[in-house]
């Protein structure tokens, strides 16, 4: 069949929208109707050619969510009109990685996935003159129909609307998913917040969610601060108006002192900036004896990350999370059902909405932090 999707031809280029060729779903497949995606920082990075990893031409977008329109043999679990959030971590709960309980990092069709192609392979999209376009993170979302395997498609209830749920397919699972997954927030914690973007927000209305006493959110931009409160941050800091010779670390230290503890430190912190030296001051301003600091942020190629190791020996901990440690076909649609419960928020970070033909603008928003979530609507 034919389908419109904004091509990415080239690294550093403007998406170009156009009819492409999609092949019928092969064994174990699904093709899908996508309804809407968010666009991702993860997108950016992959289209600026910062990503080591980018493969072009290829179709982008890893925040989707649509209806099924055709199963190919085998698929057993989703049937045409089921609605679906696709997984760029599938979940196949046969692997190693699965079978083992300890890690969302499925396996199954990791090789393929990282190559741009479907299991077997192949890609499903091809130029109208056949020249062959890549799937990105096995989910291509900025295509108005991708095909995907079936483990990676998270099947969804059909009165959650799309053009808001799509963002669970990255931001808001990544977000909440790290406090409650991969680093278990106790109800009373003191907590912080590193960058206060489209994951940093959904960190904040995650440890809400926990009880989380206190929610401090470090970002540049004091325009983050009133973004914070509006999800639960408690306390705000930017580095940047910090009293001469106070760093962000003994500033964080400071504020979580009590008569009690004479120590200070917070018991939990998130990087969600991919800045390598915000990551080392989100260890360190974690509690001797039992902090732990998450990575989220995803740094530019070659970065590495330092500490004194009697930062550990003194018992933190620091960890990293991808797609918020869920198991996507588990964890989603339980997602899903939290939002049409009002337990969790999306529809005030959706600040803006396109149609396919204004993609490019989505990425201009959110280079000039404008937006928190642009969603495309097809
Ligand atoms: N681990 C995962 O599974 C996963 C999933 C999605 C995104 N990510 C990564 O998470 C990161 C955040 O994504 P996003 O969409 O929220 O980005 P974003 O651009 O919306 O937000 C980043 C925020 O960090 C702030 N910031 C930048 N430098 C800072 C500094 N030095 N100190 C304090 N604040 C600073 C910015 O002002 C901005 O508010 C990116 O690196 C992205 O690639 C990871
Ligand atoms: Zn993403
Ligand atoms: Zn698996």
């Amino acid at each position: 069949m034919r389908t419109r999707a904004a091509v990415a031809v080239a690294a550093g280029k403007p998406l170009e929208i156009m009819e492409v060729n999609l092949d019928d779903p092969k064994e174990g497949e699904v093709l899908i109707e996508i309804k809407a995606t968010g666009i991702c920082h993860t997108d950016e990075f992959t289209l600026s050619g910062a990503d080591p990893e980018g493969i072009f031409p290829s179709i982008l977008g890893h925040e989707g969510a649509g209806v099924v329109v055709k199963c190919g043999p085998g698929v057993k679990t989703l049937k045409p009109g089921d609605h679906v959030i696709p997984l760029y971590t599938p979940e196949c709960r046969e692997c190693p990685s699965c079978l083992s309980r300890k890690t969302n990092l499925c396996t199954a069709i990791r090789a393929t996935q990282g190559q741009g192609l479907m299991p077997d392979g192949t890609t499903r999209f091809s130029m109208l003159d056949g020249t062959p376009i890549y799937h990105y993170m096995g989910c291509s979302t900025f295509a108005q129909h991708t095909v995907l395997p079936e483990i990676a498609l998270a099947k969804v209830r059909e009165d959650a609307p799309f053009d808001k749920i799509c963002y669970i397919g990255c931001g808001v699972t990544t977000g909440v998913g790290a406090v409650l997954n991969t680093a278990n927030v106790e109800a009373g914690a003191k907590a912080v917040v590193f960058g206060l973007g489209g994951i940093g927000l959904n960190v904040i209305q995650g440890l809400k969610l926990a009880g989380a006493d206190m929610i401090i959110g470090v970002d540049l931009n004091d325009d983050k601060k009133e973004w914070g409160e509006r999800f639960g941050m408690t306390h705000f800091i930017n580095p940047k108006s910090l009293p001469e010779g106070t760093s962000v670390v003994q500033a964080i230290v400071d504020m979580t002192k009590t008569p009690f503890d004479k120590i200070g430190g917070a018991d939990y912190s998130f990087d969600c900036t991919g800045n390598v030296k915000v990551m080392r001051d989100a260890l360190e301003c974690t509690h001797r004896g039992w902090g732990q600091s998450i990575i989220i942020g995803v740094a530019p190629a070659g970065a590495v990350i330092e500490t004194r190791p009697f930062q550990l020996v003194t018992g933190r901990v620091w960890k990293g999370t991808a797609f918020g440690g869920a198991r996507g076909r588990t964890d989603v649609p339980k997602i899903v059902d939290w939002y049409m419960d009002g337990k969790i928020e999306i529809d005030p970070m959706i600040t803006h909405i396109l149609p396919l033909e204004r993609i490019n603008e989505g990425f201009d928003l959110m280079h000039a932090g404008k937006s928190i979530r642009a969603v495309v609507v097809f």
